[in-house]
């Protein structure tokens, strides 16, 4: 039976370029809440969640007008140039509290929205069956094409194997934070958390997510997520 609290790190210190919106898109509203609201309730509204802690950007001008302030369970930290860095800051403010080494934590992308509850028990009822960790992902129902330099088809890969990995992403804290840190100091990329722990050898397992778990990243999407928040199914 794994032991540990559970912490969860909210990346939040994106510009949201691709939204071509002058608010961050985290900052932006859908149902009266802001998107960064409705991801960080999802966390405070879980018994298993020991603390939130949410990594903005250094000229982040809105946090302040979220009603969190006052809230023990909630911790803020300024991220850093990439998701990475800022992910690797809130670990670090992690560690600065009481962490111990049996600890888990998982990282969840301030832009999705859309995570529900269940999920977040599927990813945490894995850990005694994945060692290294457990993301959220969904199959691919299209198929996929690998396409050359010049945007022509290249070739068909085949999509039985093929996961879109969405977050949360749940590692234990010691793992990913020693992962990370080895993976920038060779100058790797990395853009989610997992691809960090499989560089230093783990294999993560893959938890069935859900559709409606999306990045908002570009202004269509916002139209999606707000359906999908009002549905509440
Ligand atoms: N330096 C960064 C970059 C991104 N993020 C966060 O990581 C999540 C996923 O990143 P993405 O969707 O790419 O957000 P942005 O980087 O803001 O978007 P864009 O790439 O369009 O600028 C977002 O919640 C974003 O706020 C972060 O905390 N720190
Ligand atoms: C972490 C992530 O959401 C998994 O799909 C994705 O890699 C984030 O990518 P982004 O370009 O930083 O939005």
């Amino acid at each position: 039976m794994s032991s540990g609290r559970i912490w969860a790190v909210i990346p939040a210190a994106g510009i949201g370029s691709r939204m071509n919106s002058d608010t961050p898109k985290q900052y932006l509203e859908i149902d009266d809440k802001t998107i960064l609201e409705h991801s960080i309730n999802r966390f405070l509204e879980h018994s298993k969640i020991h603390k939130v802690i949410v990594v903005l950007n250094p000229k982040d001008s809105h946090w302040q007008e979220l009603p969190f302030k006052n809230n023990s369970r909630v911790v803020t930290v300024i991220g850093g140039k990439e998701r990475v860095d800022s992910v690797l800051a809130g670990l670090h403010a992690i560690q600065e509290q009481e962490v111990s080494h049996h600890d888990w934590v998982m990282v969840h992308d301030a832009a999705r929205p859309c995570l529900k509850s269940e999920h977040i028990d599927d990813l945490i009822h894995s850990r005694d069956s994945s060692p290294d960790g457990a993301i959220l992902a969904i199959g691919v129902t299209d198929t996929v094409k690998q396409a050359n330099h010049k945007q022509t088809i290249d070739r068909t890969i085949d999509r039985e194997s093929i996961w879109l990995a969405q977050t949360p992403q749940l590692f234990p804290v010691d793992s990913l934070i020693r992962s990370i840190e080895l993976a920038l100091s060779r100058q790797q990329l990395i853009t989610d958390e997992a691809s960090a722990m499989e560089l230093s050898g783990y294999h993560p397992s893959l938890v069935i997510g859900s559709r409606k778990n999306i990045k908002i990243t570009e202004p269509e999407d916002l139209f999606l997520a707000s359906l999908w928040l009002n549905n509440k199914k």
